[in-house]
């Protein structure tokens, strides 16, 4: 589904991230790990094709990056969704319009049961018509996971998904993830937290990569 071959990305200062192989397979679930400024964002980065790499392969639903055009980009972003660090809305919407903001942009239509449904699912159906700035970090993380969700996406990057919220909300938002990727999504979540990885590793059989020294190793056995 998402295919690095001896992938390398350097920003102009030298290499960030060098040599890079692995595979993640439909369905799958991975942490991301690794100290900060180790290049978590980056390598999401790449795995939709924000960036391109500077050398080696990066393949997403078998179509190598390097060749696509920018609508071939396009359609292929309908079918990852992302979880940015900094889930930005636009603050004159209400909730509602924000998270079918995706769908809107690419003239798709969803009904309105659909939305509180979904809104429903986040826990956030009694917002549907607040404004992003009427919203605690924990709602708008889950409003964020929402927007990733509503263009049926076959694959959702979480980048620091629960970076700012407490504990209970931190496994609130994990338990979402841990659900999607039991409808079958491929979900890879970058993450600091440890004790996040550990508690979640009991739910689901999740892999945890660790970018060190501009590497990507499997780090599971010892989590
Ligand atoms: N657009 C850019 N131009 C130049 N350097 C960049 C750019 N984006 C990121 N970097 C640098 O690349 C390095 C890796 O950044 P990245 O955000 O991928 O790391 P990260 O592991 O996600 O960090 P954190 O855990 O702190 O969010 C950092 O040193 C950062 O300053």
């Amino acid at each position: 589904m998402i295919a690095f071959e001896n992938v390398a990305y350097n920003y102009g200062g030298g290499e960030l991230l060098s040599d890079m192989s692995l595979r993640l397979a439909p369905g799958s679930f991975h942490f991301l790990t690794g100290p900060s400024g180790s290049g978590k964002s980056t390598f999401l980065k790449l795995c939709y094709a924000e960036l391109k790499p500077t050398a080696g392969h990066v393949t997403l639903f078998d179509r190598e990056v390097r060749t696509l055009a920018r609508d071939d980009v396009a359609q292929m972003r309908r079918r990852i969704g992302v979880v940015h660090q900094d889930c930005q809305f636009l603050d004159h919407l209400p909730l509602a319009a924000n998270v079918t903001l995706p769908l809107t942009v690419s003239d798709r239509e969803v009904s309105p049961e659909d939305v509180g449904d979904l809104l429903g699912w986040v826990g956030l159906r009694h917002l549907a018509d607040a404004l992003p700035p009427q919203l605690s970090g924990g709602e708008r993380q889950r409003a964020a996971v929402a927007r990733a969700v509503i263009i049926g996406p076959d694959v959702i990057l979480a980048d620091e998904p629960t970076g700012n919220l407490d504990w209970e909300l931190s496994l609130r938002l994990l338990k979402l993830l841990v659900e999607l990727n039991r409808m079958g999504k491929t979900i890879v979540v970058a993450t600091h937290d440890m004790n996040l990885i550990r508690q979640t590793k009991s739910q689901v059989a999740a892999r945890v990569l660790r970018i060190q020294n501009r590497r990507i190793q499997l780090a599971g056995a010892d989590l």
